[in-house]
């Protein structure tokens, strides 16, 4: 089985899924004090990400039978006070469809939109292929004007098949303690993997695609080591401990969301340190996740 339908599918899903969310940080970012602390940019970007990827996938892929799992549900967007964000989400959907070339859509309902969101429900399982969507991975990163992804993958038959990560402000150039200042300052990467084939990186523009790989520094010494940018979320103490344990002499790298993964794919760093302050089965299921991201990375 090649995947190679569904792995462009899901390359132009997460990109427009990311066009919108970078409309909507833009507007987040130029706005006042006030609107700031309004969490609803992020609840709008939410769910435009996860209508557009849905919408997507079902068209590019009609002959098959679509099933995604995804985080929202258009629950709260048919209440009476959900109305005006369903507005905006329609509009956001459409204009940035609109913008993206001949081969649009036609201008979509209230009830295309809502529809399309709750595509999403589908409970997945081990029968058949389920799409895996995360339509806005650190939420807090985005709020911040920092590091968020949209992370998309496919199962068939219970195993991960693609993986589709989009990071609208992860630089081209390689990140990290050891490099120098390069020269570009273009931000917005796409990074895609299918089972056998390795892991590559484009611009979110759509360039060239170069194969990427893991770093190939073994001394700690030498390495660059990654954490979360939130303290809550890991212990930087015990990193910061261990990381000194281990020789590393580089300060940590620390961003948002599975952006990190992304930057590790290509070697920007060599090291990974997550200390969840609880155990949890999530925080376990990441850990799974992340053996899936190096293993692509490593396949030939
Ligand atoms: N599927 C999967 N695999 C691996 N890692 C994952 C996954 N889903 C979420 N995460 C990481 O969990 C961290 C917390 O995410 P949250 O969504 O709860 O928080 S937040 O919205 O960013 O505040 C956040 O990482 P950090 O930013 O490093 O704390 C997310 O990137
Ligand atoms: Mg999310």
């Amino acid at each position: 089985m090649s995947y190679d339908k569904e792995l462009a599918a899901a390359k132009k899903a997460a990109t427009l899924a990311a066009h919108l969310c970078q409309k909507v940080q833009k507007a987040l970012l130029q706005s006042d004090v006030h609107s700031k602390s309004d969490k609803s940019p992020v609840t709008v970007a939410n769910y435009g990400s996860q209508a557009l990827v849905s919408l997507t996938l079902e068209r590019e892929l009609p002959s098959q039978q679509f099933s995604l799992v995804a985080e929202e549900d258009s629950g709260d967007l048919r209440e009476e006070s959900g109305q005006d964000t369903l507005r905006r989400i329609t509009d956001l959907v459409n204009d940035t469809i609109a913008n993206e070339g001949p081969h649009s859509f036609s201008i979509l309902t209230i009830d295309d939109v809502l529809k399309a969101i709750d595509s999403g429900k589908s409970e997945g399982g081990s029968i058949g292929r389920h799409w895996v969507l995360d339509p806005i991975d650190g939420t807090k990163g985005f709020v911040r004007g920092d590091q968020y992804a949209i992370a998309l993958a496919l199962l068939d038959e219970g195993k991960v098949v693609l993986g589709v990560l989009a990071c609208p402000n992860l630089p081209l150039a390689t990140i990290g303690h050891n490099e120098q200042h390069s020269s570009s300052n273009e931000v917005g990467c796409l990074f895609f993997a299918k089972v056998g084939d390795g892991t590559y990186l484009q611009a979110l523009d759509g360039s060239t695609q170069t194969k990427v790989n893991v770093s190939a520094v073994d001394n700690p010494e030498e390495a660059s080591f990654f954490e979360s940018y939130e303290a809550a979320h890991s212990s930087h103490d015990l990193s910061s401990t261990i990381a000194e344990k281990l020789g590393v002499k580089a300060p940590p790298v620390r961003i948002d969301s599975q952006a990190k993964y992304g930057a590790l794919s290509r070697g920007d760093g060599a090291i990974y340190l997550n200390f969840p302050h609880k155990i949890s089965v999530r925080t376990l299921y990441f850990s799974l996740t992340l053996l899936f991201y190096f293993d692509f990375s490593m396949l030939e």
